[in-house]
């Protein structure tokens, strides 16, 4: 019932609804294991049985599944062994453990029948594992490369955008909940080494090697270093890079100047990338959210709907072919296009003659319509002006209305543009 636990919890009340639609049956949290009871949390416990010995729970209480969200490598260990041991299947966020462990974790749990899943492991709230080990399973994987720890992408970014102390920038970061428990494992690229070997395993084929992953971590990247990279025209970022050289593989784990131009120099704060390279697909990217309660969760939940498909329906449909199960699929209504909500980029072509701006500025205005970017190119060779123009966000049928207005003055030519605008930030 840490950063993490708490966060499933939560996201386990909030999409309630959907999770059982999705699964074909109520998931219910039914047993906590906590190490202090008397802790004030950010979630609610009511009706759920609290013990204070998590092997205990997992050796008697009634569950279905086991999710382990200690951290450490020694009760949470005992946890998990002792679930495959019942024949429970366990979710686990625990890279720690997996990379240093895994390779036995795996191997007693594959004896017993039981599913370890992981996806909270890597990147958060990133579905990495299941985009690696599923959608890209029909390619040879040459590399797998990223920023992978939350915490020292924050603490770059806040150095380099906000001038701010290395110190300050990791305070933060425990605050926000995106550290680990020691944060040395952050700083000192241990956690970052401890995904790459789980990120190795499942893209080469090869059992967990976090021994034999290069590190280098953040702790000696100076302010100084920072602006000189950026004079440079470089950021510098924590990256973990797994790549085969052909029967051998690379793994590393270490600061890295990379162009300021490039996709992964702008994946700043807690977010992480991760770049694969497979043979049949190319380049492929993942982005998102690589720490916090809320975005870890989502991982963890996602694993613990896996395994309650998996417990509750026949072998062959695990997964609905929709998601949702059949019987829970609703009609939703459809918004008519006239309706959505958009900004425009508009091309019109125009005479060139006085009062030409003033007049369409005006139509814009009496549909409430802002103007946020505009430009007129005079006339070349005795052609039409043209006037271009970028709109607030305004539901589309607003903007048609103004444009039809637009086009009964005599002065606007045929041959106008209209595009919709999107800005995803
Ligand atoms: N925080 C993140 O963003 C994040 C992301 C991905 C994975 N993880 C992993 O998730 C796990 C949990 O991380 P967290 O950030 O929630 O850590 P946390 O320290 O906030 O939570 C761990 C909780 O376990 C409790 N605990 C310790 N010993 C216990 C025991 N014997 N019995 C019952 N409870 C015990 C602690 O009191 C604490 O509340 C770790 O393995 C971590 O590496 C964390
Ligand atoms: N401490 C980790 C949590 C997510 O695994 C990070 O900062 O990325
Ligand atoms: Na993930």
């Amino acid at each position: 019932m840490g950063t993490v636990g708490q966060g499933v919890l939560r996201l386990l009340g909030h999409n309630a609804e959907e999770i059982t639609r999705r699964v074909g049956t109520s998931v219910v949290v039914t047993d906590v294991a906590v190490r202090d009871p008397a802790r004030a949390r950010d979630c609610d416990l009511s009706g759920i049985r609290v013990w204070d010995d998590a092997v205990r729970l997992v050796r008697e209480a009634d569950v279905d599944v086991v999710v382990e969200l200690i951290g450490g490598k020694t009760v949470a260990r005992e946890v998990i062994l002792a679930a495959i041991a019942r024949g429970k299947p366990v979710v686990t966020a625990n890279k720690a453990l997996l990379a240093e462990d895994g390779n036995a974790i795996f191997e007693a749990a594959r004896m017993a029948g039981v599913v370890v899943a992981f996806e909270a492991a890597v990147a958060g709230g990133i579905p990495i594992i299941k985009a690696i080990r599923e959608g890209l399973a029909g390619n040879v994987i040459a590399s797998v490369a990223g920023i992978i720890n939350g915490t020292c992408n924050y603490i770059l970014t806040q150095m380099a955008e906000k001038g701010e102390s290395f110190e300050d920038a990791l305070a933060t970061a425990q605050r926000l909940g995106y550290a680990e428990a020691d944060p040395h494992f952050d700083v000192g690229g241990i956690d970052a080494a401890h995904k790459l070997a789980i990120l190795a395993a499942i893209a080469f084929g090869m059992p967990l090697a976090y021994g034999e992953v290069a590190v280098e971590g953040i702790t000696h990247v100076t302010p100084e270093d920072i602006k000189i990279a950026q004079v440079f025209g470089y950021r510098i970022k924590l990256l973990a890079i797994a790549k085969r050289h052909g029967a051998a593989v690379e793994l590393r784990v270490h600061p890295t100047l990379i162009p300021d131009d490039t996709v992964l120099a702008k994946v700043d704060g807690v977010l992480n990338a991760v770049v694969v390279h497979g043979n049949a697909v190319g380049q492929v990217g993942f982005y998102g959210r690589g720490a916090g309660g809320d975005a870890t969760a989502s991982a963890v939940v996602a694993d613990v709907i896996d395994v309650a498909r998996a417990l509750v329906t026949d072998s062959r449909h695990v997964v609905p072919a929709l998601a949702f199960q059949p019987d829970a699929l609703r009609p939703l209504p459809v918004l008519p296009i006239r309706a959505v909500e958009s900004a425009f980029y508009l091309r019109l072509r125009v005479a060139d003659e006085p009062g030409v701006l003033s007049q369409l500025t005006a139509i814009l205005a009496a549909h409430d319509i802002s103007i946020e970017a505009i430009l007129q190119r005079e006339p070349r060779g005795g052609d039409d002006a043209t006037v271009a123009l970028i709109t607030s966000v305004i539901p589309e049928h607003r903007f048609d209305d103004a444009l039809a207005e637009m086009q009964r003055l005599p002065f606007v030519r045929a041959g106008s543009a209209r595009f919709r605008v999107e800005k995803f930030d």
